[in-house]
């Protein structure tokens, strides 16, 4: 099989940055849709829309509903039409950046993504995920084309909350611990094809970047400073672990988070990003991993505050029915869990799921963790 390899056409990050916008969008187009939400909008739209203007570029304002669903974009490819705009600019957080990929990829425009927050890696990759109105996962879009300019603004990034910082960070670390199962079982990345060594090598360097510097940037980001293992990590979890999912494959991690939006309940209050957390820790006992490593990654999650219990997710009064039901949805056919180097059936993931839970449990106890240690 082939192998492929995918990554936007231009990354980049800086503290200030945005005020370069209109140099860096001026080179893909004059007349800029710009999808925000009203939240976004406030906190950094209209400095974006002014700084645009001063370059000459025609702003179309755009308020993004929420949800990254398929009446969404549609109706925002109308207005973009109505505008005639010939660059897509997405503002804010994952569904509004994966919004804007629908709408630019329907009409055949350049795309510029700016992330607010770095709490997934959808800035980079050519892959939206298209939700029902009532948020669970319906299905992917693949383009063509990545974004022609992702544009991150560390500054703009650190005033976050914490949260999202470390909702990024566990998307990122499930990066390597999936790619490293598609290169075992040689299978597929999520566009098709067989993954690249480059490919490999960036969701590989992406984990290393996050043990390092993950709780100093942590600790930069609750205090709205831009250091150098701020920077770090952003680039983790923006650059690295966006071109390692696309181009390294994912498994079993992203596989049981999509079970996990699925069903009803206070499961909806986690981010992308926590959900994940819990499917990686999953995917390392599915895996069988040894005490020392599933240790590392137990450790860092617990000093990061991710939810790795059943109670975090919300999941400690869940019944067989519920753990079925999530599971069901983990091992459909084409989802990223047949990607595993092992057949995995639905009993397998009930299993490692409430596995999971037991052993962090067990682990809590022997470290002495005090749940104000958080
Ligand atoms: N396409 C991909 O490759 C890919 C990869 C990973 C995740 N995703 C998708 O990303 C989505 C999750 O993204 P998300 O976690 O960013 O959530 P989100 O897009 O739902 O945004 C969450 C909230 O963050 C707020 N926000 C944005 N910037 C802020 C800031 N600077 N300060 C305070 N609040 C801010 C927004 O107003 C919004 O209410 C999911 O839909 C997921 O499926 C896509
Ligand atoms: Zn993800």
């Amino acid at each position: 099989m082939e192998k492929v390899f995918l990554s936007p056409s231009r990354y980049v990050q800086g503290k200030d940055v945005i005020k370069k916008a209109g140099a860096y969008i001026g080179k893909l187009g004059n007349r800029a849709l710009v999808l925000a939400d009203k939240f976004v909008w406030n906190i950094a739209g209209n400095d974006l829309a002014n700084i645009l203007e001063r370059s000459d570029i025609r702003v179309e304002k755009v308020a993004f509903g929420g949800e990254c669903s398929k009446m969404e974009i549609d109706r925002i490819t109308e207005l973009s039409k109505k505008a005639c705009s010939n660059v897509v600019i997405g503002l804010g957080g994952g569904k509004t950046l994966d919004a804007a990929k629908g709408v630019a990829n329907q009409l055949g425009l350049f795309l510029t993504t700016i992330p607010t927050t770095a709490s997934t890696d959808a800035p980079t990759s050519a892959v939206s995920v298209i939700y029902t109105d009532k948020g669970a996962v319906e299905s992917y879009r693949f383009y063509n084309k990545n974004p022609d300019l992702v544009l991150v603004d560390t500054r703009i990034i650190t005033n976050a909350p914490p949260r999202f910082l470390v909702s990024g960070i566990a998307d990122a670390l499930a990066t390597w611990v999936e790619a490293r199962a598609v290169k075992q079982s040689h299978g597929q990345i999520v566009s098709g094809g067989a993954p690249t060594i480059a490919g490999q090598a960036i969701a590989e360097k992406a984990e290393q970047v996050l043990f390092e510097y993950s709780l100093q940037a942590l600790e930069a980001n609750k205090n709205k400073l831009v250091t150098s293992a701020l920077e770090s990590v952003v680039e983790a979890n923006t650059l690295l672990s966006g071109i390692g999912f696309e181009s390294g494959g994912l498994a079993a991690a992203h596989a049981i988070h999509n079970g996990f939006t699925a069903i009803d309940g206070n499961i909806h209050h986690l981010t992308h990003g926590e959900k994940v957390a819990y499917g990686t820790i999953t995917q390392l006992v599915l895996e069988n991993k040894p005490l020392n490593e599933l240790d590392r990654y137990i450790g860092l999650y617990l000093q990061l505050g991710l939810p790795v219990t059943l109670k975090d997710i919300y999941l400690e009064n869940a019944t067989d029915e519920d753990f079925y039901k999530i599971a069901e949805i983990a091992t459909a056919e084409g989802e990223s869990i047949h990607n595993m180097p092992f057949k995995v059936t639905s009993d397998d993931v009930v299993q490692a799921i409430k596995g999971t839970d037991a052993y962090v449990k067990n682990y809590k106890k022997r470290h002495g963790w005090r749940e104000e240690q958080k």
